[in-house]
Order: structure tokens, then sequence, then C-alpha cells
């Protein structure tokens, strides 16, 4: 037997068909410590990723990817997918600046079908290539992996239902490891844990069809319903036979055997849609992630031997934290404040107020819409919600911030972290549209905090304000640091501070780039160009007098936002535009987020593309006093 590593022999799936099931299962050991020694380097979603090795190895082994379509959910799971579809040399690249994404992306491969990183679309886009196929399209069997936390968002259902009436030939595998980001909620990880403790349910049920299908009537009957108390179902099967599906399971997903054969026998026989049901662990395989409490879901470089993660340097609080202490401090003086998360508790800093107000913060599960609307139910209760969910993640519940929120004038409050670009997360996980999908709702009040020291102002605001909904947004990382108030003072609504006085120009920055405002102020002094900075706090309702006030006194004002176009600066125009603020022969820029998708990066790096630096604001001021500037660009790639 040679001693070369099976990983070394094997240059993408169709190399699998050849090795033997002992083989497959010593491929999984390799590519295991793979996937330990890459991200040992290069951080992320390790956890996941560890929990799905065997499964990674027998799909590719059983399927034909990928005319076969293999869809990860959420796809953070997905880096033993690329070091079996041809990306190993990469790995060092993942999530880096010109390198991997650390998601499933269409353009980076054709083993990757669909794009993720928002969960539970994967069973949705499986069904749509399964359609595909029965209409003529060039797609085999088409398998959805999704885990027990993604099954719990109201998408997965939509889709499990209309599989259960198409009644097309698509696999699911349900990834349980009984871990979301934190442990999972519900009522729905309850019944998957109960299943699983029962053991190998398939072969029960179908033993006890045989069995009963010789009982006498009434017999027969009973038996069905003694059956039922077993399974939880009317019927005697799982709630997922109930949507139509034909359930396996549950299955060890790391005994290579049991889910070769499983595997296999689907794909032989199934019919119409078929989900397979295994039990896994997270961190499986690394002592250190297996027993940590978050099963190292999303790390930074760390020790491949003990585990121990690069500790971040700063000096400043990170906004999160911020945020989940001034939280806590509110709730303390009010017993209304109650809290929604969508399963990220810890990555919106809600597990701090948890701490001590444990029945006052709700994880509703990945269930963004429904958190909005329960939200909205207990504003109108009477209670103080306030709604913490990440920009890009607040998307998924835009219609309920609409029709329940807005439209009522609920007073919902809405803690909106990762704000602006987030870095290694990349284009999936950027915070860049709330500004404009909020402040174009009537009744809104929409704020962005310039430093750390105001969104403990701005979360105060926020609680003190019954009159409608309110939403105040900041970014992933660190602050300023800038002294932190002892406790929040709510702000007059609708009025903006000015940092900086000048006679050449002005920036009207809006939210946490205010930074980058302070040192283009600073490399312009030093061209004896002297420059105004205020901080808009309010992109609705607007500071006008301050913006007439900008207008009047400076030959040029900039607006600057970490946010798309159509956002802030968008909002000066009309106003500007409605009040003939435009004719008054000023030279007026406004400064956003560039209107394309920006790949993974660090920050730095993924705002020098965005052209949002102090360097770009100085140009950009530079340019409109009538100094002609150009401006290079790294040559890093922008999809
Ligand atoms: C719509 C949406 N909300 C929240 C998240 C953040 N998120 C990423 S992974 C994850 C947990 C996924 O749990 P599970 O599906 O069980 O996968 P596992 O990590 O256990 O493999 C969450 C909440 C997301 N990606 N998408
Ligand atoms: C995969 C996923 O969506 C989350 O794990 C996300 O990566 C968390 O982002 P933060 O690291 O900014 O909390
Ligand atoms: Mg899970």
């Amino acid at each position: 037997m040679t001693d070369t590593p099976l990983l070394d022999r094997v240059s993408g799936p169709a190399d699998l068909k050849a090795l033997t099931d002992g083989e497959l299962a010593r491929l999984a050991h390799e590519v295991r410590r793979d996937v330990i020694n890459t991200v040992a380097q290069t951080g992320g979603h390790l956890g996941s990723s560890l929990g799905v090795v065997e499964l990674t190895v027998a799909i590719h082994a059983v399927f034909d990817t990928p005319r076969d379509k293999l869809i990860w959910d959420v796809g953070h799971q997905c880096y033993p997918h690329k070091i079996l579809t041809g990306r190993r040399d990469r790995m060092a690249t993942l999530r880096q600046g010109g390198g991997l994404s650390g998601f499933t992306k269409r353009s980076e491969s054709d083993f990757d079908p669909f794009g993720a990183a928002h969960s539970s679309t994967s069973i949705s886009a499986a069904l749509g290539f399964a359609m595909g196929r029965e209409m003529g399209m060039p797609v085999g069997d088409t398998i959805a992996v999704i885990g027990d936390g993604a099954i719990t968002a109201g998408m997965a259902y939509e889709a499990m239902n209309h599989a259960g009436h198409l009644g097309k030939r698509l696999f699911v595998i349900l990834n349980d490891n009984d871990m979301s980001i934190a442990p999972p909620v519900g009522a729905l990880s309850k019944y998957l844990n109960e299943i699983a403790a029962k053991g190998p349910l398939a072969l029960f049920k179908a033993a006890a069809e045989e069995f009963e299908s010789h009982l006498p009537g009434p017999v027969r009957d009973g038996a069905r319903r003694a059956r039922a108390l077993v399974t939880g179902m009317p019927g005697g099967g799982t709630l997922f036979e109930e949507l139509g599906f034909s359930y396996v399971g549950p299955i060890d997903g790391h005994d290579m055997g049991q889910v070769l054969a499983t595997l296999r026998a689907a794909r032989a026989r199934a019919t119409g849609p078929v989900l397979i049901h295994a039990v896994t662990v997270k961190g499986k395989g690394f002592a250190p992630a297996e027993s940590a409490a978050d099963k190292y879901h999303g790390v930074s470089k760390f020790d491949p031997e003990t585990g121990e993660q690069a500790k971040a340097k700063s000096n400043a609080p990170a906004y999160t934290t911020v945020f989940g202490n001034a939280l806590t401090d509110e709730a303390a003086r009010d017993p209304r404040v109650v809290a929604i998360t969508a399963a990220m508790p810890s990555g919106t800093g809600l597990d701090i107020m948890a701490k001590r107000f444990a029945a006052r913060v709700f994880d509703v599960g990945i269930a963004e819409q429904h958190g909005v609307t329960f939200a909205a139910g207990m504003a109108a209760a009477g209670l103080r919600p306030v709604c913490a969910i990440y920009s890009t993640f607040l998307q998924r519940g835009y219609d309920q911030i609409v029709h329940d929120v807005a439209l009522q004038g609920l007073p919902v409050r809405f803690a909106i972290d990762r704000a602006g670009l987030v870095g290694q997360d990349g284009a999936t996980h950027a915070g860049a549209f709330d500004i404009g999908f909020l402040a174009n709702l009537p009744g809104f009040t929409v704020m962005a905090a310039g430093d750390e020291a105001d969104l403990v102002h701005m979360l105060a605001t926020a609680i003190a304000h019954d009159e409608g909904p309110i939403a105040f947004r900041y970014p992933r990382g660190e602050g300023m640091g800038v002294d932190l108030p002892a406790r929040g003072v709510p702000l007059e609504i609708g009025k903006g501070r000015v940092m900086k006085v000048g006679s050449d120009a002005a920036i009207l920055s809006y939210g946490a780039h205010l930074a980058e405002a302070l040192a283009a102020a600073e490399l312009l002094e030093a061209e004896r160009i002297s420059v105004t900075v205020a901080d808009a706090r309010f992109a609705k309702p607007l500071d006008t007098a301050l913006i007439d006030l900008l207008v009047e006194d400076h030959p040029a004002l900039i607006t600057l936002e970490t946010g798309a176009t159509g956002g802030f600066g968008a909002l000066v125009l009309h106003h500007l535009a409605k009040t003939g603020g435009l004719e008054k022969g000023r030279a007026i820029r406004t400064m956003t987020l560039p209107d394309r998708f920006i790949d993974q990066a660090s920050p730095a790096q993924m705002y020098a593309w965005a052209g949002l630096t102090a360097k770009d604001i100085a140009a950009t001021i530079r340019a409109a006093l009538g100094r002609v500037e150009t401006i290079t660009r790294p040559g890093l790639r922008i999809i």
C-alpha cells in the first residue's frame, strides 16, 4: 500500500469512485487534518466544516458532482468540499483579498452550483435545480445539505412543503449536530433530539408497517396509534414524512459505512423527495473544538496542537460589547426592555444582557422574519423591544419591518450591528443597504453612531423613543477608543453635531466613518485647506438646519456614509434640491459604497477598494475645490 496520502492522489470527486470504502474513510481522516491545518493559518468556520467531513467525502463518492448539484446551506461548512473539488492548493487564501471565499460561490467553481452564506436557502435552490432537470436542463440529482440551525428558518419549510407537493426526486441531508452558532433553540430542536435518541427510526417504521399490515383492523389501528406516540406524528411518520418526504435516519454522520450505504440506497431507490437525517458532532475530531461551548464555530488563527486562538490586538472595546453592556444597563433601569436575536446571541452582544436578564432575551432561531414581527407584537403590548440583528440579516425581515412595524408605527428598536463592510465574510455579509431601506420608510427614525460613545447615547435615545420605530447602526469591530459615558443620555431627535470647524470645505459624515472624515481633515490641514467636520447622527429626520448652514458657509460639501448609493447622501441631495440648496454655486459630492459587490478582504483593503479611505475623502475635497487629483486603485480584484 503506497504511503502517498490519498489526498495527494485525489484531484477531484471523480477520483473517489476508484477508492474502496476503507480508503474513503482514510481519506476523510486526511481531509479533517487538512481543514484543521488550513484554518489554523487562516481562521474561519472550523467547527461546522469538521462536522461534515465524512458526509462530504461520501456525497462526492456516491453522487456524480458537478452534474449532480450539491448545495451547502449557509456554506460556512464547505471547506472539506473545497479541498476535494480542486481548490486544496488555494485554501491558504481562504477569506482573504483575492482569495477563496469562505462560502460556496458560483463564480469560484462548477462544484459550487449555488452561492450561500445567508441561511436556509439550500432546499429551495435544490428544488429549483430539480425542476430544471425535470424540464430537460442538464442537471442530475440535487442534494441540499442543511444544518439543524438552518432548518429552523421558515424558508426551509416553504421549500419542503413545495417539494412534497411536487414529489420530484430530491435529496435533503439534515446535518444535525445539535448546534447553531449557539445551542439551538425551539421545539424543532427538541423534536430532532427525540428522534435522534430513538435510534434508526426508519427501520423501526418499515418493520412496524410490515408487522401492522398483518394485524386485524382494530388491533392494527391500535398499533399505529402506539407508533404515533413514538414518532409523534398521526400517521406514525416523522414531521418530514408528513411534508411528503421519505425519511431515512437517524444515521451516524461520522460512520463512513453507514453514510455510504444510506446514500447508495437512497440514490438507487428514490423516486421523490428524501430527507436523510445524519447526526454529527460540530468540531468533530479536534478536541479543543469539540469541548468548546461554541464548538469553534468561527475562529481566528490558532495553534493546531493546542487550539489556542490568536488574540485580536485592540485597545478600544468592540462596538458589540459596548452595545451589550449599555443595553444591560438600560434593561436594569426599565423592566419593559426586552431583546430579540435571530440565533446570534454572542455576535450581537445579547449574551451580555442574558447573563443578568435571561428571561428578557429571546433567541428566535434563524428566523429574522418572525423575530421582527414578534418584536412588533411585544411593542404593541407595551414592552420596549430591542431587535438586535446584523444589517445583512435584517434584509431577511424587510417586509415585516415595512408591513408590521412601520405601517403600524410600532416602537420597535432596531440595533443594527455589522453596518458597512465587514471584512472576511465578504459581499454576502456586507451591511450596505440598511440606510436606504429604512430611511425611506415613513415614521422611521434612523441613526448611525459616529463612535462608541454615541452608540450608548443612541441606545438611550431609542429606548426612550415610544413615538414610532427607531434604528441605529454601528460597524463590526473596535471603536475609536473614546471615553464611554457612565450612562446614555437621549439625543435630540434630528440634530447632528459639529466636531471641527473650518472654512474651505465641509464633510457631513453619517456613521462610524467619522474617524476617516477627521483623518481626512487632518491631511488637508497640512495643505492649508481647512475643513469643517460634522456628524449627522440622523439620516431621518435630517438636521436640515445644519445642512443648510454647511452649504451656506462652505464652497464645498461632501457627504460620507458606509452604505450603498441611495442612502444618506441621496436624502441630503433630495433636501437641497427641494429647497434650492443646489443653486448656490457650491461643489457638492456624495461619498458612498460603490455600486457593486466587494469580495472579502480586510476591512481596510475593502474600504480602499470602495474609495472611502481618508485619502480618498481628501482627494474628493481637493477635486471639489478644483484641484485636480487622480486617485489610483490598488490592482486587486473587485467583482
Ligand atoms: C439568514 C441568516 N441568519 C443568520 C446567519 C448566521 N449564521 C451563520 S451559521 C448559523 C448557524 C447555523 O447552524 P447550522 O445550520 O446548524 O449549521 P452548523 O454550524 O451547526 O453546521 C447562523 C445563525 C446566517 N448565515 N443567515
Ligand atoms: C456564517 C455566518 O453567517 C456567521 O458565522 C457570520 O460569519 C458571523 O459573523 P461575525 O463574525 O461578524 O459575527
Ligand atoms: Mg448545527
